[in-house]
């Protein structure tokens, strides 16, 4: 046994997390989030009015005007450092909002420029397991497109499940299974509210075909090609991570990748009609064996996410800039 803080998938010591939360739970928002645990009903609290309100406060506290939202996943968060002149917006401030409770999510929107482009930035997003609906997880997603943004871009740290990946990689996101929307639970579920879009949403080119194309013929240019893959996530609920026979499943199903985020996200951006481009950070790799020494823990996820900011860094901000320009046309 290695001495590593998190080897055997037991659970590691609780530790002081970022911004003041402790054990996941900050105690200034321990009734707040308290509050939303198992309350499903408050995922259509979220009407088109209160998310209007939402859009209209960050308005208000930014002169910039994107078009692109941005979504930073576990570790990945460091990607916002290369923001200039930002407006920096903690969730706690935002009427309505929830709060991030896990580490490796800061907490707070920002809106600046990322090599020139204006974006709107989550550096934190919201997870199911962290005891919110899916609709909740995914209301940012709205507020972007009540902001202006007609593009999403969707990052994460997932686990590698096809047996080419290594930690470090990229996997493009060209689909997902919605397995969680399988068992009935969909950030879209209850009444809809056709201003964001129709009842039942097309998710047949939920990522953009084009913006796929474009992001390996930017892999290559960055010199990227040999780590960089294509291929379908799964979101699970969480926050356990997976049992073998679970990965052995995924692997039939033709999983590439599994995490417990973003397919909300995107499901929510398609059907308010947005364009989308996601993908993943290979974080570990998910071995369907018994016996192995290590599993994957959320300490180490986040690391390699900082480990490969630069490339990220150019992956996102190229990508934003193609968008940018296409947009201009
Ligand atoms: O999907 P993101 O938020 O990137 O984070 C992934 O990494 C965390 C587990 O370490 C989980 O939250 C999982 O979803
Ligand atoms: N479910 C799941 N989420 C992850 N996020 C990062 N790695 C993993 C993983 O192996 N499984």
């Amino acid at each position: 046994m290695s001495d590593k803080v998190c080897q055997n998938g037991n659970g590691t010591a609780a530790k002081p997390l970022t911004n003041g939360i402790a054990n996941g739970v900050d105690e200034k928002n321990e009734e707040k989030i308290a509050g939303v645990f198992y309350n499903a009903k408050e995922a259509s609290w979220y009407t088109y009015d209160v998310l209007q309100e939402i859009a209209n406060h960050l308005l208000a506290r930014t002169q910039l005007r994107p078009k692109i939202g941005i979504i930073l996943g576990t570790g990945l968060g460091s990607l916002a450092n290369q923001l200039t002149d930002a407006d920096y917006i903690d969730y706690q401030t935002i009427p309505h909002f929830p709060v991030s409770t896990v580490e490796g999510h800061v907490g707070r929107l920002i809106f600046g420029y990322l090599k020139g482009v204006p974006v709107m930035c989550m550096q934190g997003r919201f997870h199911y397991y962290e005891g919110y609906p899916l609709a909740k997880c995914a209301m940012p997603v709205r507020v972007m497109k009540l902001v202006g943004c007609s593009h999403l871009i969707a990052t994460n740290a997932a686990g590698g499940l096809h047996p080419d990946y290594k930690v470090g990689d990229i996997m493009l996101m060209k689909d997902h299974i919605n397995i969680m929307g399988f068992a009935g639970n969909n950030p879209l579920q209850g009444p809809n509210d056709s201003r964001f879009g129709p009842r039942f949403p097309n998710m047949f080119n939920a990522y953009d075909f084009k913006l796929l194309k474009k992001a390996k013929e930017i892999g290559r240019d960055i010199g990227i090609e040999n780590n960089l893959h294509e291929g379908v996530y799964i979101c699970l609920g969480g926050p356990n991570f997976e049992t073998v026979a679970e990965l052995k499943m995924l692997r039939i199903w033709g999983v590439d990748a599994v995490g417990m985020s973003t397919v909300h996200e995107i499901t929510t951006a398609v059907h308010c009609g947005m364009t989308c481009f996601a993908f993943s950070l290979i974080t570990n790799l998910c071995i369907p064996s018994y016996d192995l020494e290590e599993s994957p823990c959320h300490e180490d996820i986040v690391g390699i996410g900082k480990r490969q900011e630069n490339t990220l860094t150019e992956l996102v901000s190229r990508m934003a800039k193609h968008i940018h320009m296409e947009l201009k046309k």
